[in-house]
């Protein structure tokens, strides 16, 4: 049964790799896709983006849709200051396996915690079964089908509140344009554009950035 490209980035990492440095993870990750095999981490270009909005909003609880190989969730919680936590969701059962080895590898376990199922599950538990009051911070990194619906169901389900960022990648490609036009037209959110690369290509995309303002 021959690897998986998600397999092979995990073992690149396991031997090239410094176990416990979640930046030398993010680096032969960055490496490995640039040089190697393409895959949809959000890469080193959008990630700067990604850090500063993360070191702004200086998160107590952090949600990601879209774990994939977690490289944004090794990317937020090296970030995370003392006691705060990412929860991620991942919907494929394999991208969730490798995930949770490349999160342990890269030592961040203990802010990190990997939730397994579709997105429209699990945000109307985060409460109850998660113990979360509200989030601070919000990555959208899964299906830009998704983005409209789960932000919908984030503000139904009471998860939002007053200066909550939500952070949307891949709004340009493979292109989010309904949840532009959803979230730009919203009197509740203040957007800011963030025009960037896509990943490992010399091909235009973009972040959307919007605040909840309650
Ligand atoms: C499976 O398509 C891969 C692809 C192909 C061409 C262009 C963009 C993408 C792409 C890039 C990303 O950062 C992504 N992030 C999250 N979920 C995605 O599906 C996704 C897709
Ligand atoms: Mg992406």
């Amino acid at each position: 049964m021959n690897q998986s490209k998600e397999q092979r980035i995990l073992n690149f990492v396991l031997q090239n790799a410094v176990r416990g440095d979640p930046c030398s993870v993010l680096d032969t990750i960055d490496k490995y896709c640039s040089q190697k095999e393409w895959a949809m981490n959000v890469g080193n270009e959008k990630g700067l983006i990604l850090d500063k909005t993360v070191e702004e909003a200086n998160p107590s609880v952090a949600l990601e849709l879209g774990t994939y190989c977690g490289y944004s969730a090794v990317r937020i919680a090296r970030l995370l200051k003392a006691g705060a936590h990412l929860l991620t969701v991942e919907f494929n059962p394999e991208f969730a396996a490798i995930a949770k080895q490349m999160i342990e590898f890269a030592g961040v376990q203990d802010k990190v915690k990997l939730l397994e199922g579709p997105s429209e599950e699990i945000i109307p538990q985060l409460k109850k079964k998660y113990e979360v009051d509200t989030l601070d911070f919000v990555f959208l990194d899964h299906w830009k089908d998704r983005y409209t619906p789960d932000t919908i169901l984030l503000q139904e389900c009471n998860l939002l509140r007053k200066g909550s960022v939500l952070l949307a990648d891949n709004v340009i490609v493979p292109g989010a344009p309904e949840f532009l036009n959803y979230i730009r037209n919203n009197p509740h959110f203040q957007c800011t554009n963030y025009p960037s690369r896509l990943e490992y290509m010399k091909v235009e995309d973009a972040m959307e950035k919007a605040v909840f303002l309650g």
